[in-house]
């Protein structure tokens, strides 16, 4: 059945064409009290309630009709990283380091990526499935239409490919979109500790099983003292994209360690984290068109400095922005709250943060071309909030204002429970 929209006091349609950057990160296309119509799973048109019941009137009549008067339409929020797919949690851990431990400090002892990553590996298919599919929900009660995962906590090819097929069939069954990334490269098992050019070569070995079975259209690698070195980072990089993987990576989140340059480099999609890139770093992913994903809730939770948002804008980096939603350093589902502590804390407008969650976002994740804006012909995902304005979404902060979500045509979410 076609869906009409009826009324909306904004919609924030954001058309255009590729990852926005320096002003065009702040226009957001809005048409005032104007009605958005549905056929089938795209848009197809988009004006005022009288121009579309000249162009449209049959269908109107038969259509479902959302009153959204005194709202705010805008495309479905797009949450870019996360490691959805993930056993247990380490609420414990957020104690420790309220008490003082760092980040490094807990994962070098055992805990962090090494506690979930046992944790995830002990986990059956049906237990992590039922528990990704449960933050999956949460995320559509929140706007989120599309959500990247990563593997990352299995450390074994059996538990990386158990994460990768969860996934899979969360894409499947679940309304949202799941874009898969392989992330092999997300920590060092404590026995290659010493030999960490071993477990590199085991990442290789698994490269070209992650194409061959489609289990993930991205590649990355946490690139970090301690971690992966900048040189074993480009080499996972390069193997994969051999067999079609693009690269990711997870750059200068702890200490500056040249990774924006690298993403840069290799010609990564993305650099994701970012805060203590290097001002080289960040002139470099403006030059590659390498897209900052940045994950201002990890900062927040780490209580580290947030990274340079404004400046890498004001340089002419295209900037996203996502949760992170992990059981370590971002256990938040609320890519509102997010985008709010972009505005605060990293110098953000709240044009720029809506751009980073949309088209942005859609072009971290290599959506660019059907996801992110509100435009005929565009996939039909698109998320009614219950503000007057766009503004009010950053003003009313740490609620959740969803009304309606409609993916690929279907409403899911309705008077902000699920359908
Ligand atoms: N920094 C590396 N990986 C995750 C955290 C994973 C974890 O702590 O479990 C991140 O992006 O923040
Ligand atoms: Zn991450």
């Amino acid at each position: 059945m076609a869906i009409f929209f009826e009324q909306a006091n904004e919609i924030m349609t954001m058309q255009g064409s590729g990852a926005r950057t320096r002003e065009a990160m702040r226009e957001l296309s809005i048409v005032r009290d104007a009605s958005l119509l549905i056929d089938g799973e795209t848009i197809l048109a988009i004006g005022t309630k009288d121009e579309l019941m000249r162009t449209h009137a049959e269908l109107i009549a038969s259509a479902h009709i959302i009153d959204a008067r005194g709202k705010v339409l805008m495309p479905g929020l797009i949450d870019c990283h996360t490691h959805l797919v993930h056993g247990g949690t380490r609420e414990h851990e957020f104690q420790m380091r309220l008490e003082g431990k760092t980040y490094m400090d807990i994962m070098n002892a055992g805990g962090g990526i090494h506690a979930t990553t046992a944790m995830t590996q002990q986990a059956s298919f049906d237990e992590l499935y039922d528990k990704a599919m449960h933050h999956l929900n949460t995320f559509l009660l929140h706007g989120v239409t599309t959500v990247e995962a990563k593997s990352g906590y299995g450390l074994n090819w059996e538990t990386e490919q158990k994460q990768l097929r969860v996934a899979k069939k969360l894409h499947d069954t679940h309304a949202i979109d799941v874009v898969s990334t392989f992330m092999g490269a997300h920590a060092v098992p404590k026995q290659y500790k010493g030999n960490e050019d071993a477990f590199v070569d085991i990442i290789l070995d698994m490269l070209p099983k992650v194409a061959e079975q489609q289990l993930a259209e991205f590649n990355d690698v946490f690139c970090e003292h301690g971690v992966f070195t900048p040189e074993q980072s480009r080499r996972i990089l390069l193997e994969g994209k051999k067999y079609g993987l693009i690269p990711k990576i997870h750059a200068d989140e702890i200490e500056p360690y040249d990774g924006a340059e690298l993403a840069a480099e290799v010609g990564a999609i993305s650099a994701e984290h970012l805060l203590v890139a290097s001002d080289q770093g960040i002139d470099d992913l403006a030059r590659a068109s390498t897209i900052a994903v940045l994950l201002p809730g990890t900062a927040f939770f780490l209580q580290a400095p947030f990274a340079r948002g404004r400046l890498m804008i004001d340089r002419g980096v295209a900037v996203a922005i996502s949760t992170d939603f992990n059981p370590g350093s971002s256990p938040t589902i609320s890519l509102p709250f997010i985008m709010n502590l972009a505005c605060v804390n990293m110098g953000m407008t709240m044009e720029e943060v809506l751009v980073a969650t949309t088209v942005n976002a859609a072009h971290a994740i290599n959506r660019g071309d059907t996801l992110g804006t509100l435009e005929v012909g565009k996939q039909a995902d698109v998320l009614l909030l219950n503000v007057a304005n766009y503004k009010q979404l950053q003003y009313y902060y740490g609620m959740n204002h969803t009304h309606t979500v409609v993916k690929r045509g279907k409403i899911v979410v309705k008077s902000g429970g699920l359908v």
